[in-house]
């Protein structure tokens, strides 16, 4: 029997107490401090919703709300230094004001530099409070108790009405912090955000359906936070260009008012969120705004189902193989990067996540024509041998290439062309058909600054609210362990350290942001057995080859089991040779002539060799074994000892996973 009805809307809210609404009876859901109202017959997500929710993306909020703490705390630090400097030039200027009204002579007006223009309008935080290209400053109004003096008046007749509410104290000049929940259904997002990152001054919880947006209301005001959440029913795409609209009128017409443009924008839509991209990457502040897509459509990018379809909406191929899933978070960061590069936009991916049924990018928006420059050579195409060994091989689309400055003040870029495809149309390792994939983005997919502060506040969070922050924890710090640097990387940092002086945090230089990540794939070991026929050897074996022979490896957050390395291909090959002949041998009569394990274990150039009466290398051994390191399987070596025993891959997926229908209201 249902419990009794014994809560109104505007009662405190509690976790499953049953509300009644204009004849509607309502379960009350907590997620975060949040409570959501769920028509009873649609809780659990079963049965037709009016209001999309889905209880399963729990992680994908919990994880938002910690990544906009991390991030919005550096940004309002940021804001407020620009906000106490701005504060201070006016209390300057109030003094001197006042001294020249003390001296009965007529003030003038002030008029700024052509710096200081630009300046007002590039501090974080400060475009808001000003109005970019604001030139004249208007003069204070009389202190209290004190009488406006005629030179004052004077003035006041030169300055332009615009600039009457120019900032006189600090609370005028408190920085703002604003989130767009562009596609809100319930409003849960929002509700959270507004209650649980402190800095939050205005939410805007947007849906085209007018059931979502009644849902909102009725959520905000039973959770008491209407004051903070601003609800507007609009198509997410014109509700954006008409924010873009608006700042391109305040910053040539108006010079006035806060910033229309949002702080966050979180894009959490049915399927792909291609079709916002456009939108997003210009109505989020472009002094490093922050830009979180969920995509849900991993048919699409992470699978050879429909390339055509990805090609539309990604604007790339995407890759038939085990490691889809990570070609698809970089087909999703291409098309953010190549919607913002047109408005002279960069893109900063910092953290990027493949889990469950969907993707989740964060990546800062920042202007800078010359970073855009880089962006084809931070792009690159992929051949892999998706219909045999999985090998691949990749090709950045342009070179970014350093070239000292003759005037010898320091490295400058250059960015050309690269050759032709130098990859064969048949695989070196295993001999089968080679397919092309991409564009797709070749740099960093997370910033581990970023990972490491939301590690962070996921540590400082209580599990009772943040009911995921276990997996959240097992997830970031896969994902930053996912980090193999780069030989040059390694040597930078080398380096720093070299002479025992403590490493001081510089910022990034153009060089780092270009960076691209030299290996950008997993392989998957199990699978690699598969197609040899073996037994698939313990992790620990296999990575301690590997680390035996001078490489380096780690995991994918994207796949138990997986694996990530800078062997290359053919060492990998090599490894599972010797893996067969040493500890799983499999039976060479089943194996078909020709197939891809005939050719990956080499069993063709045995049989040449012993048509040819030279016989097989001795004990199966390869011919130019003598020149290869010995591969030795320890599991000690490899052996990791995860001492906190994190949740890195969701193991017990709940009843009703996946992305559910698409809500039927109106
Ligand atoms: C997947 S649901 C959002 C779930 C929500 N973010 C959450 O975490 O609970 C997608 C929402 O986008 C709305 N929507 C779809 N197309 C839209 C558009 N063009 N503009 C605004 N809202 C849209 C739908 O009505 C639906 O409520
Ligand atoms: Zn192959």
């Amino acid at each position: 029997m249902s419990e009794p009805i014994v809560r109104e809307l505007h009662d405190p809210p509690a976790e499953g107490q049953r509300v009644q609404h204009q004849n509607v009876v309502y379960t009350t859901v907590k997620e975060g401090l949040a409570h959501i109202l769920v028509p009873e017959a649609s809780a659990n997500g079963q049965g037709v919703q009016q209001v999309f929710y889905n209880p399963i993306q729990q992680f994908n909020r919990d994880l938002t709300v910690l990544a906009i703490k991390a991030y919005g705390k550096e940004r309002m630090q940021q804001k407020q230094a620009a906000s106490r400097a701005r504060v201070g030039k006016f209390a300057e200027k109030k003094r001197k004001r006042k001294e020249q009204a003390q001296s009965d002579r007529p003030v003038k007006s002030l008029k700024l530099s052509d710096n200081a223009v630009q300046e007002s309008a590039n501090a974080p935080g400060d475009a808001e409070m000003t109005g970019a290209g604001e030139a004249v400053e208007v003069p204070e109004k009389p202190i209290d108790g004190e009488q406006p003096t005629e030179a004052v008046g004077e003035v006041q007749a030169e300055a332009p009405a615009a600039n009457e509410d120019a900032p006189k104290e600090e609370k005028d000049v408190a920085p703002t912090f604003t989130v767009l929940d562009a596609l809100s259904a319930s409003g849960l997002r929002a509700l959270r955000y507004a209650h649980e990152i402190p800095f939050v001054t205005k939410v805007t919880a947007n849906d085209i359906l007018k059931s979502a947006a009644e849902a909102i209301e009725r959520n905000a005001r039973h959770n008491k936070v209407v004051d903070k959440v601003h609800i507007s029913v609009d198509d997410a795409l014109a509700h954006m260009y008409q924010r873009i609209a608006n700042e391109l009128r305040r910053i040539g017409v108006t010079k006035t008012g806060p910033s229309e443009k949002y702080d966050v924008i979180d894009l959490d839509p049915y399927g792909t969120a291609a079709p916002f991209l456009d939108a997003a990457v210009q109505a989020v502040r472009d002094d490093g705004g922050l830009l979180c897509v969920t995509c849900t459509d991993s048919g699409v990018w992470a699978s050879n189902g429909y390339p055509e379809k990805c090609y539309a909406l990604y604007g790339g191929v995407p890759l038939k193989g085990w490691y889809s899933h990570e070609a698809g978070l970089r087909l999703i960061l291409h098309a953010i990067e190549t919607s913002a590069a047109k408005y002279g936009l960069a893109m900063e991916p910092l953290l990027s996540l493949s889990v469950d049924f969907y993707s989740r990018v964060f990546v800062r928006i920042t202007r800078s024509p010359s970073m855009v420059k880089f962006q084809g050579g931070k792009n690159m195409m992929v051949y892999s041998c998706g219909g045999g060994c999985g090998s691949w091989t990749t090709q950045l689309l342009m070179k970014n290439k350093p070239a000292p400055n003759k005037k010898g003040s320091g490295i400058f870029y250059k960015h050309g062309f690269t050759k032709a495809p130098t990859a064969p149309q048949s695989c070196e390792h295993c001999g089968s058909t080679m397919h092309l994939a991409g564009p797709m983005y070749a740099g960093r997919i997370h910033s581990p600054e970023f990972v490491k502060s939301v590690i962070a506040e996921a540590e400082n969070a209580s599990p009772e609210i943040y009911g995921t922050r276990e997996r959240i924890r097992g997830v970031l710090q896969t994902a930053l362990e996912e980090f193999l640097p780069s030989p040059e990387e390694m040597q930078a940092e080398a380096s720093e350290n070299g002479d025992g002086t403590k490493k001081i945090k510089k910022s990034k230089t153009e060089a780092e942001l270009a960076a691209i990540d030299p290996y950008p794939f997993f392989f998957h070991p199990a699978q690699v057995s598969g197609l040899l026929h073996c037994a698939s050897p313990p992790e620990a074996a296999l990575r301690g080859a590997l680390i035996g022979l001078g490489y380096r490896v780690t995991r994918s957050h994207c796949k138990p089991g997986s694996m990530k390395t800078d062997a290359p291909w053919s060492v990998i090959w090599h490894v599972f040779r010797e893996w067969v002949r040493q500890k799983a041998p499999v039976k060479e009569e089943n194996i078909k002539a020709g197939s891809i394990a005939y050719r990956l274990l080499g069993l063709g150039k045995k049989d040449e060799a012993a048509s040819a009466g030279t016989g097989p290398a001795e004990n199966g051994k390869e011919e130019n074994a003598d020149k290869v390191p010995e591969v030795v399987f320890n599991e000690k070596l490899g052996r990791i000892t995860d001492k906190t025993k994190l949740v890195r891959y969701q193991m017990n997926p709940r009843e009703n996973w996946g992305p559910m229908n698409r809500a039927k209201g109106k």
